[in-house]
Formats: structure tokens, C-alpha cells, sequence
């Protein structure tokens, strides 16, 4: 199991690396564009599964909004440490 600094850890050395197959690259590749309507498609189905569905995959839908976060603060170069500091 990781926690949200260790899959930002792991992002950031994929854009680095950019390893063969890896989605993360080919979403970073689609540029903010598309990686913000992966966002945008990702929050209603957190909406969705909250509303209508069981609460794992309520818990499930939030990570895969965590996780195309996380893509668009590597590709805009943002740090969580940017983020934390307006909690
Ligand atoms: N946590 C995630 C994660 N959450 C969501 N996703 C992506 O988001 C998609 C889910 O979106 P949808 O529910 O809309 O499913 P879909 O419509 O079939 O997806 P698309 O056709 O739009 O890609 C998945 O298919 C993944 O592409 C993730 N992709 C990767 N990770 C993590 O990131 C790491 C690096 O991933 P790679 O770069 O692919 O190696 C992995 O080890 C995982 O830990």
C-alpha cells in the first residue's frame, strides 16, 4: 500500500525515466488539455460512486482522482509541499 507522497515519489521518477508502457507518461504526453479532463471525468465518478455506489468503490474512484491530480502537478512542476502549504 502507498500513500499519496510515495505515488508523487513514483510519478516523478516515471516522467524522468519515462518508461516503455507506462500510462503515466502517455497522459503526460496529452498535456494539461487532457489530463484536466481526465480530472474533470474522474470527479464525477467519485460524485457517482458516493451517491449511488458501495463505499470501497467510492474509496477506489477517489484514488484514481488522487492519481490524475498528482499527474497534472508533475506536469506543471508543482510539489505537494505547494499544496500542503494552503491546507
Ligand atoms: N493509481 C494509479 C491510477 N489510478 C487511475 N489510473 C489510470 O486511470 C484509469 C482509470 O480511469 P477510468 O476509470 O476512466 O478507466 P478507463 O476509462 O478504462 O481509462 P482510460 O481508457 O481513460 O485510460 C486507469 O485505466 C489508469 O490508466 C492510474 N494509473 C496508475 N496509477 C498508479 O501509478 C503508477 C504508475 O502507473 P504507470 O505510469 O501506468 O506505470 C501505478 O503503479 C499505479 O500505482
Amino acid at each position: 500500500m502507498k500513500d499519496f507522497d510515495e505515488l508523487f515519489a513514483q510519478l516523478t521518477r516515471i516522467a524522468a525515466e519515462r518508461p516503455e508502457g507506462s500510462g503515466t507518461v502517455r497522459e503526460l504526453d496529452g498535456g494539461v488539455h487532457t489530463i484536466g479532463k481526465k480530472i474533470v471525468e474522474e470527479a464525477a465518478e467519485v460524485w457517482m460512486a458516493a451517491e449511488y455506489e458501495t463505499d470501497d468503490n467510492t474509496a477506489m474512484e477517489i484514488s484514481q482522482l488522487l492519481y490524475h491530480l498528482q499527474v497534472l502537478m508533475v506536469a506543471k512542476g508543482l510539489t505537494p509541499a505547494d499544496v500542503y502549504r494552503h491546507l
